[in-house]
């Protein structure tokens, strides 16, 4: 038991979803797993163990933002042994390339936040990669289920509103195609414990052209996310 996972050794897997949502969470061990035990609900951060085409995997909501899946993460891989952890998201394109509904993989993050104060003692810029291996297994995977996605890169940001057209524009200039708001830290964290981690996104709307799922199309739109990341998950 952790300070916000309120489950015993064993009940998680080694491989865990991560979904900011809870309703996320129990969508997909509701819809895709078999041998279902909720093992959290601390906080209401849904987390479930069961079985996918015989692999034993955990999906774990992270609440939103940096802070909140730090917890998560740190709980997960520290507390459970957790070695493989898959986000799960919606991200808002700032590319007119990407458009809602496509998929994401995203080889790297950049953040407007203060991970490079708090984790490279303010001298250092780096936010680690995704995972070579998981994100090899995840692009074969897609081709394999015949599911359309794309690799790419995100900005992992502090904030949902407010947030800044100008430095959309600056990263976007670089190559960066979504915002989110976690990635970032996913991997950092990876890195730190050496454990394996990849962000799959759903482009849930467009920062360009102010498109966007409504909330019943983002929930049945998700499902060739999920279906990717057990597929990646099962490998
Ligand atoms: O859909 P999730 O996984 O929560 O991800 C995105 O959605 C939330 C904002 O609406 C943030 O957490 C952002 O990263
Ligand atoms: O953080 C996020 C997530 C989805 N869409 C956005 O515009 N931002």
């Amino acid at each position: 038991m952790t300070t916000h996972i309120g489950a015993n050794k064993g009940d998680i897997a080694e491989t865990v979803l991560l979904p900011g949502d809870p309703y996320r969470a129990k969508y997909v061990a509701e819809n895709y797993l078999t041998e279902v035990t909720l093992y959290n609900e601390v906080r209401g951060a849904l987390g479930y163990t069961g079985t996918y085409k015989g692999k034993k995997v955990s999906v774990q909501a992270t609440g939103m933002g940096i802070p909140s899946i730090s917890i998560y993460v740190n709980e997960l891989i520290q507390g459970f042994n957790a070695k493989k952890l898959i986000r799960i998201g919606t991200a808002g394109s700032i590319s007119r390339d990407l458009g809602v509904n496509e998929l994401l993989l995203a080889e790297g993050a950049g953040t407007t936040a203060a991970l490079r104060e708090q984790y490279f003692a303010n001298k250092v810029t780096f936010i680690p990669p995704a995972s070579f291996n998981l994100l090899h297994q995840a692009y074969e995977s897609a081709k394999k289920e015949g599911i359309k996605a794309k690799v790419g890169s995100v900005l992992s940001e502090d904030r949902f509103y407010d947030d800044s057209d100008e430095i959309h524009e600056l990263v976007a200039s670089y190559g960066i195609t979504a915002v989110e708001m976690e990635t970032a830290v996913l991997y950092t964290l990876a890195a730190k414990y050496h454990v394996e981690a990849l962000g799959i996104m759903t482009i849930s709307n467009s920062l360009v052209t102010g498109e966007e799922l409504s909330a019943k199309e983002r929930e049945r739109n998700l499902d060739q996310m999920i279906k990717l990341a057990l597929a990646t998950a099962a490998e």
